[in-house]
């Protein structure tokens, strides 16, 4: 049974893919916030920028097998190109596992993950995107992308860049000091240029 927040299709707005069109598979859930408000304090991951409570998104329910998700997810694509579907929430992790990988790729799709890193990442995900959080155990510590949500105190940047990626990404942490982060995540990567700077651009565009 996977718990499916919300599937939809967009633009990937992050990272190394950013611009390329995606069908996004959102689960429901995480293993460092509950969710809810009146636990972020508490959190070990107290800077979230999504809803991932629940099954009642769009495109969003509880599916029994992986083929059945597959089809949901192949129906938001919108044909031609290579369709790519990025695995987010939440923790998608939590719920990931090779029946799906399968399903999926027969289905003709890429399989792009969003994870905290805390859960080892099963074999046959084409582009694994790891985002530490401080405070957290870094488990999955390869892929393709090490994407650090900056800054976090305990998680500097030097800590991840020994680490077996292709890409490292620094994004500036949204919130109530987006402005001063971004700035400071640019410095950064002028400072450190095997850093890379990687901004939401979605949220500049009205983009889910
Ligand atoms: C919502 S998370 C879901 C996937 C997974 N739980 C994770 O943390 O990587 C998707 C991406 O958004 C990033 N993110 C979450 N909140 C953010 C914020 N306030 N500012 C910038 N990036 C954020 C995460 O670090 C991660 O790279
Ligand atoms: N457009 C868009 N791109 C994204 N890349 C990673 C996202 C995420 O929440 O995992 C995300 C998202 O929420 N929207
Ligand atoms: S680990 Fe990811 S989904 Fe979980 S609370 Fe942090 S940013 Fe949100
Ligand atoms: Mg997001």
């Amino acid at each position: 049974m996977y718990s499916v927040k919300e599937i939809y299709f967009t633009l990937q707005g992050e990272g190394a893919q950013t611009g390329r069109a995606a069908v996004f598979l959102r689960f429901a859930g995480c293993n460092l916030w509950t969710g809810r408000e009146e636990d972020r304090a508490k959190a070990i991951c107290q800077f979230c920028d999504t809803d991932f409570v629940g099954t009642d998104g769009p495109g969003g329910g509880k599916f029994a097998e992986a083929p059945a998700l597959a089809e949901a997810v192949a129906a938001q694509w919108p044909g031609g190109g290579k369709p790519l579907v990025v695995c987010t929430g939440g923790e998608p992790l939590l719920q990931f596992d090779s029946a799906l990988i399968n399903a999926l790729h027969t289905a003709g799709f890429e399989i792009a993950i969003e994870t905290n890193g805390t859960l080892p990442a099963p074999p046959g995900i084409d582009w694994i995107c790891v985002s530490p959080k401080a405070g957290a155990p870094l488990v999955q510590r390869s892929g393709q992308e090490l994407k650090l949500v900056y800054p976090q105190t305990a998680a500097p940047p030097e800590a991840f860049e020994a680490l077996d990626f292709k890409h490292f990404f620094l994004q500036p942490m949204d919130g109530p000091h987006r402005e001063a982060n971004t700035q400071a995540a640019a410095r950064y990567c002028l400072d450190h240029p095997r850093w890379r700077l990687s901004l939401q651009t979605h949220k500049f565009i009205g983009l889910a």
